[in-house]
């Protein structure tokens, strides 16, 4: 729900992905969400490093994330729909929180923390942590996350959620999960402080607090409407609040630091709160952090299924509705919370209290220049190109972000396969995306799974719901190379595409001894007479001009038989040109296959190899 830098969305891929073999995608899927573009942007470029292919990335408040609920109303029902409804196995909230249990990486904040900036986020959670719920599926779980050790946001938050769910969702006892973790039970009492008081219950907070101090915030939660009703003592509370004892004078300064001494018992949580784990610094040195895991044993009551858009979204077609209505549901939609939050909370804690480390220019709309440097030199020059911030495209129903559109062109798809010999149990059909809804301008070609096809085959149906920044695995790039114009494929197979690719690939590849690889990796561009191996030279020369792999021999082949692509392959993307193999991969990249060769091939002169490890371009290795 808030993912980004994409520290978790990261591990969460990493699980999904552990089992898989080379060649094969997982069935799960992963939809990373943040509020913040440039967040997302960062989000994009971490994960980039896993290759995947099961990934969409979309840029929505979470407390709105849409529902894609197909209805009677939606008539452009996609053929092969296999889905009606975003519902989720999983879903993680990591929500934005006031962030005390970063004050040992982030000192500033024992300046900067009070209490408002938990009570400014209190609703703001809890609305998200029902708007995961109500996107979960009965049986499905939920985990409640904060990096605070404020209970307002914590445990508050947990009990509330409970409260509004009414029996339908239920607090798991994971106690014995993960048993060398060192934790703490969460808390069942807590006092709210305010203004230099502390307060027991709802209770105590005079009338011109309660539009801050919410009754959620209590352990034991409550109602003002009841108090109002109940027209004794309680209501008088407020309005003496000019002779209050707690320390607030009417005007609300602070008079007193003392804690409120409160005759009443404290008030106690009926829900487990013990179930939510607390981990504090001291026990293991870490952060501090608070996990609560939420099981949906049934559906949401009616009142809190739906977020306010998609009832909203209900009464409007979604296909009628201007870019501009769009954009105002989504900003009304929020108006209330985040107003009140903006009240409380610096807008640097409502992004995150991580560091940020970088700013990052990549931009989510696709067709923007990437950085990457491992065009061969026979490329044109993408430098002609302007860098700068392109103009906003409104083509989908999202302004600023290029559509996602299938790739369709049948001429294209067949002559990849025909190119590269990539045979039918390779699904391409669907599984295709670009960003250019311009299918003759059609630059990058996404592979997404499956399970990730069915969800943009929804989005479609329900009118593009989805504000989706970046989705799939870039998987072929057209080729422009002045020299290989005549290369009868247009299209090469990108590096980060080339693990998934190269098990199906019967063309175009060549195997290389490690002396010759060594020679590609260390020269980047060899000539066909140059090579060790004149037999590689002659298949070389044999190849069509334009992309090709060249994988390292791992010298137990005979003449006919060819090693199977496994986790342990290193291949590499090259272009045959008229007289030369050149090398299409990053000079990062090659060192750091370089230092992975020099290690197979003798461990002690591999290691001391120098690789810079600051750059973040990791190589492509298979
Ligand atoms: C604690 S950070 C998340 C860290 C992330 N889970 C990770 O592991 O890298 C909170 C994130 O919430 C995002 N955020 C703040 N308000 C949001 C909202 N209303 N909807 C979605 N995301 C929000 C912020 O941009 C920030 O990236």
């Amino acid at each position: 729900m808030c993912a980004a830098p994409g520290s978790k969305t990261f591990q969460l891929l990493e699980i999904i992905h552990q089992s898989t073999k080379p060649g094969s995608l997982p069935d799960g899927m992963v939809i990373a969400n943040d509020l913040d573009v440039q967040r997302c942007n960062l989000l994009i470029h971490q994960t980039k490093r896993m290759c995947t292919a099961n990934l969409i990335v979309t840029n929505h408040e979470a407390q709105n994330f849409p529902g894609c609920r197909l209805n009677r109303n939606h008539e452009r029902i996609e053929p092969d729909q296999h889905i009606s409804q975003l519902l989720f196995d999983r879903v993680l909230c990591d929500v934005p929180c006031s962030g005390d249990g970063t004050l040992r990486k982030a000192p500033d904040l024992w300046r900067k923390w009070n209490s408002g900036m938990g009570q400014g986020l209190h609703s703001l959670q809890v609305l998200i942590a029902m708007r995961g719920l109500s996107l979960l599926k009965v049986g499905g779980r939920m985990v409640y996350s904060t990096c605070s050790m404020n209970p307002i946001e914590n445990e508050a938050v947990v009990a509330e959620v409970l409260r509004r769910c009414g029996g339908s969702v239920e607090l798991v006892d994971v106690s014995s999960e993960l048993p060398q973790l060192i934790r703490r039970p969460g808390l069942k009492s807590w006092k709210v402080h305010d203004k230099g008081t502390w307060l027991v219950s709802c209770k105590d907070v005079p009338k011109y607090r309660r539009s801050v101090i919410l009754p959620g915030m209590f352990p034991a939660g409550g109602s003002y409407q009841e108090l109002v009703d109940n027209s004794n003592c309680n209501a008088d509370m407020g309005d003496n609040i000019g002779v209050c004892t707690n320390g607030n004078s009417e005007d609300g300064v602070q008079t007193v630091e003392e804690p409120l001494t409160h005759q009443a018992a404290e008030e106690v949580c009926d829900f487990p709160l013990e179930h939510c784990m607390r981990i504090v610094p001291h026990d293991q040195n870490t952060g501090a952090f608070f996990i609560a895991v939420l099981l949906k044993v049934a559906p949401l009551p009616a009142t809190q299924e739906k977020s306010k858009t998609e009832i909203v979204e209900q009464n409007v077609e979604p296909l009628n509705l201007s870019l501009e209505d769009a954009r105002a549901l989504q900003i009304n939609s929020s108006e209330g919370v985040l107003e009140e939050v903006s009240k409380a909370v610096p807008e640097e804690i409502l992004n995150d209290t991580e560091q940020n480390t970088e700013d990052l220019e990549v931009s989510p709309v696709e067709e923007q220049d990437s950085k990457e440097t491992e065009e061969p030199p026979i490329v044109e020059n993408m430098a002609k190109k302007v860098p700068s911030k392109r103009k906003l495209q409104i083509q989908g129903r999202w302004r600023g972000v290029d559509p996602v559109v299938f790739f369709k062109d049948e001429a294209i798809i067949n002559s990849i396969r025909a190119f590269y010999g990539i045979g039918e149990h390779f699904p391409l059909d669907g599984h295709l995306v670009t960003r250019n809804s311009d299918a003759s301008h059609v630059k990058r070609i996404y592979y997404v799974s499956k399970s990730v096809k069915d969800v943009l085959k929804l989005n479609f149906s329900v009118g593009q719901q989805l504000k989706i920044t970046s989705v799939g695995l870039k998987m072929f790039e057209r080729q422009s190379a002045q020299e290989g114009t005549d290369a009868p494929c247009a299209f090469r197979i990108s590096s980060e595409g080339l693990p998934l690719v190269l098990p199906y690939i019967t063309k175009q590849i060549l195997h290389a001894s490690s002396e010759d690889f060594k020679r590609l990796l260390q020269d980047k561009d060899v000539k066909f007479a140059d090579f060790a191996d004149a037999k590689l030279g002659e298949k070389a020369a044999n190849l069509l001009p334009g992309y090709c792999v060249v994988i390292l021999d791992r010298g137990n082949r005979s003449a006919t038989e060819y090693p199977k692509v496994d986790e342990s392959t290193i291949a590499i993307g090259c272009w045959r040109g008229r007289v030369r193999l050149t090398v299409m991969v990053t000079a990062m990249d090659c060192q750091e296959l370089l230092a992975r060769l020099l290690i197979r091939l003798d461990p002690e002169k591999g290691a001391s190899v120098n690789v810079d490890k600051s750059s973040n371009n990791v190589g492509d290795e298979p």
